[in-house]
Parts: C-alpha cells; structure tokens; sequence
C-alpha cells in the first residue's frame, strides 16, 4: 500500500503518475531552453563568446545551488507540495519573461528588424533566468523526494523502480526538447519584421511548465502530504554547534570520551535529533569526492562539443551538428536504464553478487573515466589526421593576378557570408554589374578554401575554368561517430552513478531532512561544474588529449577514495532507526512518571549506551 489516499495500480500509488508527468514536462521547459540559451546571447542580445559562456554556466551553476533554498523552506516551513506549487508558479513567470524578452518588435519601433532597447531585453531575461533559476533549483530537490514519499514502508523495489522511471521522464524531456526548440529557434517570425523566433523556442518551454503545474495540481487529492518539521536546519546548526563547544569544554581527561562527537550535545538536545544528524553527515561525508564525476560529465556540452566541431557530421541522409550530438545522452539513458534495470542488475544478482548501491557509484566513475580515455584517444586520431595548414595562400600567390577569397566549411548553426554549413556541392554566382557566371564545387566538412578567381575571366553561363580552388584547412576526416563510445561509457557511468545516487540519497536520509540531503545531492553537481572552470582556467594544458587523460586520472584517483570510504559506510535504516527512538522515548517518559527524582546524569549515561546499542542494531550492512 501506498502512503496517500491514492489508489494503488499494479502495485504503485496512482498519485506518482502525476509527479513523473509533472517531471517530465519540468525537464523539457528546462533543457529546451536551455539549448537555444548560448545563441540567444550571442545573436539576439549581441554578447561576445565570452561573456555568453560565462553567463551560461553562472546559470547552470546558479539552477544546482538553488535546491538548498528550496530544501531548507520545504523541511522546515512549506513542505514539498507546497513548495513544489510556488516555486513552479515563479518558474513558469521567469519562462514566460524570457519568451517576452525575446519579441525584437515590443522594442522596434524604427522597425528595421533589430530591437531599439536592448536593455530592456538584456534586463527582462536576466530576471527571467533568475526566476528560473530559483524555481528549478528550488523544486528540483522536493519533487524527487516528494515522489519517493507516496511509497509505503515495504515498497522498497517500487520506489527504486519509481526512480529509474523518474530519471527515465527527466531524459525523455531532454532528448525532446532539445530536438525541438532549436528547430523552433530557426523558424522566422515577427510582428513589423522576421527575425529567427527565439520568442517560440522560450514560449513552448514556458508553456510546458504551464502543463507541469497543472498536471501536479491535479494529482493533489491524491498525495501524501509529510508535514513540515520545523526549521531543522537551524536546530541540526545549532545542535552540532553545541555538540563541538560542550566537547571543547569537557577536553580534560577526567570526562569519559562519548562514542561519537554528537553526543556531546545530549545534554541540551533530543536524542532522535542527534541520531538524524549523525544520519546526514555520514552521507554527506561520502559526498565530498563525488563532484569530480560531474566534473567529467558535464563536459559534454563544452569539450565534447567543441570536439565535435573538428569532426565529419556526414551520416549520409542526415548531417549531425556538433551541438546535436549531446542527444546521444538522453537516446542512451532511454536505452540503457531499462536495461540495467530488468537485465544486467538481476543477472549480476543471480550470480550472487551483491552490487550495492555504492559498488555501482564506484563502476559508474570508473567508467566515465574510461569515456574520457575513450575522447582523448579520439583527439589524438583527431590531431593526426587533421589540421596541417597545406600553405597561406594569399603569401603565396598574391601579385599574380588574381584576387581571391576565402570560405572556411563549418560544423556550426549560424553562419557568415562565406561560410557553408554542409558538404553538399555549393554553387556560387560571381558578378560584375550586369554580368554574372556560376561556379560550383564539392566541399569536406571542416575544410578551408581559398578561391582564385583569374584576372582574365570571361563571363559566360560558367566560370568553371576561370577559378582555381585551393584546400588550406583538409575537411575533417574523423568521423563524428567515434563520439559514440565515450558517450556510451560516459552515459553508463550516468546510470549505475547518478540513478542510485538519487536512491541512495533518498534512502539514507532521515524522514525530515530527504529533501535536505537531495538538495546536498545537486550541490555535488555545481561544485563539478565550479570544477570545470577552475581546472580550464588554471591547468592550460596545450594539448586537449592530455587534458582528458589528466581529467581520466584525477576521476580514477578520487574513485580509489570513495571506494575506501564507501567501504566503511554501513547502511541504514533511518525509519527503523527512527522509530526504536520514539519507542524508547516514550518507554522513558513513562518510567520517569513511574520514578521521580532520579539523578539526572545517570539517566543521560543510560539512555546514551541504548541509543547506542539500537543505532548500531540498525547499521549493520557495509558497501
Ligand atoms: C545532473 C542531474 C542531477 C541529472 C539529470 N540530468 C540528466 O539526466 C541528463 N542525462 C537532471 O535532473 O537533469
């Protein structure tokens, strides 16, 4: 049974269908506009490359600090429906204020085609990304854990399917809308003028987080609503900071040593507390060396991407942009996650293994370093192959009678006046007043020209002999579909890591701090992309394969360190935990009725050793 008043289908609350949907849709308004972001900085506001990127990842970073914002007002004051509602209401205002920062004619009145006001336009979208920063930060801890809520105690195997299918949800929304929007982008639209609609690319991810707060608001008879603790991050700040000053007190030897540094505030706080802290922090002890897996992770979209831009796109009826092979991820998740769930989990179980959910943490980083291996082989395939400059051919031939021009063949999704974006046969149309002649040619993916045109041309209907082409830049030759294996690993390692991280997080949290410790969970995330930015900025190493290996490296290191930390964790129960506490509290309530004026230190030393003895009860697994 379920924990709502929902009904149950084949053995699931009915009340989760609402919350994946709610994901789903939450996930597409994310990563759809998320996909078009970059060049809306760089060709509707006019941004250099520069200052785009860094606003770009300010926000990504900005969007995984924010969970603890909405974790603290969840546990503490709203609780997660609550919070879930609000916030989804500011997010879905920040969507709808980008889509309108994006109109160019609400600023035109000249009406040329380009906005009259970009200050207005840069001030809206940046208040804009900022609400959408809090909303989907804010509800991004709540509605996972929020999910795992409306199972009941003995629903274990659902609620780790739940996850999978949440994560499943999270992936079928970005693959979608990263599809989408950038075709949406392209269309031209315009009330005076036409211009590339950026305002449908932001107004679709607005309108689907419309549909998610719907969807979630539907559900709402159906839910199980935990009540709000109070503030409990305050009270677990405050506890373990009388717990350090009343252990800096007692250091002199005469005081007893207590088992764990926490007891020192049994004095002062309620023994339940204590334990639900001891809780979190063995979690989030474990946490500290995870923020390198993103750090790997996310460079799809920046290094990856960037080496895919010296690659060849052509799969015959389909030419693949750089940008577009990060969908590879999602396709993968979609693929893989039912696989490992239904295949490759139970046959390792049927062997008789027992792949705990730190064991595949473990795999999962060690295998995002095998994808980095995997890119760095590429880049030196990429490096061998390409990229020799045949010669400068403006030094060469210039004062020979020729004027020339150069055309340099792109991967990329916009383009300058000499540049092509396929490898199709290009033809061009050569004028001299009236006077015009065609000239065509093949070109390779990545490829630089440089065009003489004769000074003795005659125009005719074809100026074929009167211009000579030369290759300066060779067309990328290594193919784009050498990608494929360091996004299957690197994918993989997303499954057997970040699937059971969320899991894991779920399962080890106290009931009153679950949302506390997903939010702990995203913060790994935007430490690895902090990461991302200090390691490029201060390693500069020349060579990129050198990088990735040195990335590979440190992932591998820092995975020998989780594994001897996970080693020693233990497992917990924390409702069974939880619940001996409230039984043996109310035990001591009853005798305390039945016994006044029992010394009060004795009592603290006894109940001390049972608490004790019922958290080590219930911490008995390793890794
Ligand atoms: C980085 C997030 C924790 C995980 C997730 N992203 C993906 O699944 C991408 N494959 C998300 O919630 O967006």
């Amino acid at each position: 049974m379920g924990k709502g008043k929902s009904k149950v289908v084949c053995g699931y609350p009915l009340s989760i269908f609402f919350i994946v949907v709610n994901e789903f849709c939450e996930r597409f308004s994310y990563y759809g506009m998320r996909a078009v972001l970059v060049l809306y900085f760089k060709y509707f506001l006019r941004w250099d490359d520069d200052l785009a990127t860094s606003i770009y990842h300010t926000f990504v970073a900005l969007c995984y600090l924010t969970p603890i914002l909405g974790a603290i007002v969840a546990d503490s004051w709203l609780g997660k429906f609550k919070t879930i509602i609000y916030l989804s209401i500011v997010y879905a205002v920040g969507q709808v204020a980008m889509a309108v920062s994006a109109i160019h004619d609400i600023t035109d009145s000249d009406r040329d085609g380009t906005p009259d006001s970009m200050t207005f336009h840069i001030v809206l979208s940046m208040v804009g990304l900022f609400l959408i920063a809090l909303g989907t930060g804010g509800i991004k801890p709540c509605v996972a854990a929020f999910g795992g809520d409306q199972f009941g105690e003995h629903q274990d195997r659902q609620r780790r399917t739940f996850f999978s299918v949440f994560y499943l949800c999270i992936n079928g929304g970005s693959l979608l809308s990263t599809i989408i929007t950038p075709v949406l982008r392209a269309q031209e639209c315009g009330i005076y003028s036409k211009q590339k609609c950026y305002s449908l690319a932001f107004g679709v991810p607005a309108a689907l987080m419309v549909v998610a707060l719907v969807v979630f608001i539907i559900g709402s008879g159906m839910y199980y609503k935990a009540e709000p603790q109070g503030n409990i991050m305050l009270d677990v700040c405050k506890c373990i900071g009388f717990a350090i000053k009343n252990r800096y007190r007692h250091r002199s030897k005469q005081y007893p040593k207590r088992q764990h540094w926490m007891d020192w505030a049994e004095e002062k706080y309620d023994k339940l507390l204590i334990a639900q802290i001891k809780m979190v922090l063995k979690v989030l002890f474990l946490y500290i060396p995870l923020p390198m897996f993103w750090t790997l992770f996310d460079q799809k979209g920046s290094r990856w991407t960037l080496q895919a831009t010296t690659m060849d796109g052509n799969f015959g009826a389909l030419v693949i942009q750089p940008d577009q092979m990060q969908t590879v991820n999602p396709i993968l998740i979609l693929t893989l996650v039912p696989i490992m769930d239904s295949l490759i989990y139970p046959l390792i179980k049927k062997c008789g293994l027992n792949f705990t959910p730190l064991k595949r943490m473990t795999v999962g980083m060690l295998l995002a370093a095998i994808a980095f291996v995997c890119a760095a082989l590429v880049q030196i395939q990429i490096d061998v192959s390409t990229k020799q400059l045949l010669h400068s051919s403006p030094y060469i031939l210039s004062g020979q009678g020729f004027i020339y021009f150069k055309l340099t063949i792109k991967g990329k999704a916009n383009s300058d006046s000499t540049t092509v974006h396929n490898t199709d046969k290009a033809t061009f149309t050569l004028r001299s007043g009236s006077q015009s002649c065609e000239y065509s040619t093949n070109f390779g993916f990545g490829s630089s020209y440089t065009f003489f045109i004769h000074s003795t041309l005659v125009f005719g209907s074809n100026c074929q002999d009167s211009v000579t082409a030369v290759e300066d830049i060779k067309p990328n030759s290594v193919h784009m579909a050498l990608q494929i294996p360091q996004y299957f690993f690197i994918t993989a390692g997303e499954v057997m890591f970040s699937v059971t991280g969320l899991e894991f997080s779920y399962s080890q949290a106290p009931s009153n701090m679950k949302a506390v410790l997903q939010a702990g969970w995203l913060f790994t995330v935007a430490i690895g992309n902090f990461i991302v930015l200090i390691v490029a900025e201060l390693a500069k190493i020349p060579k990129q394969w050198a990088e990735y290996v040195l990335f590979a490296s440190l992932l591998v290191a820092v995975c020998v360190i989780f594994s001897i930390m996970a080693y020693f964790y233990t497992y917990i129960d924390p409702t069974e935990i939880e619940a001996q506490f409230k039984k043996k509290i109310n035990e001591d309530d009853e005798d305390d009725k039945s016994k006044p004026g029992k010394a009060e230190v004795e009592m603290v030393k006894r109940d001390s050793i049972k608490c004790h003895d019922e958290y080590d009860k219930a911490t008995q697994t390793k890794m």
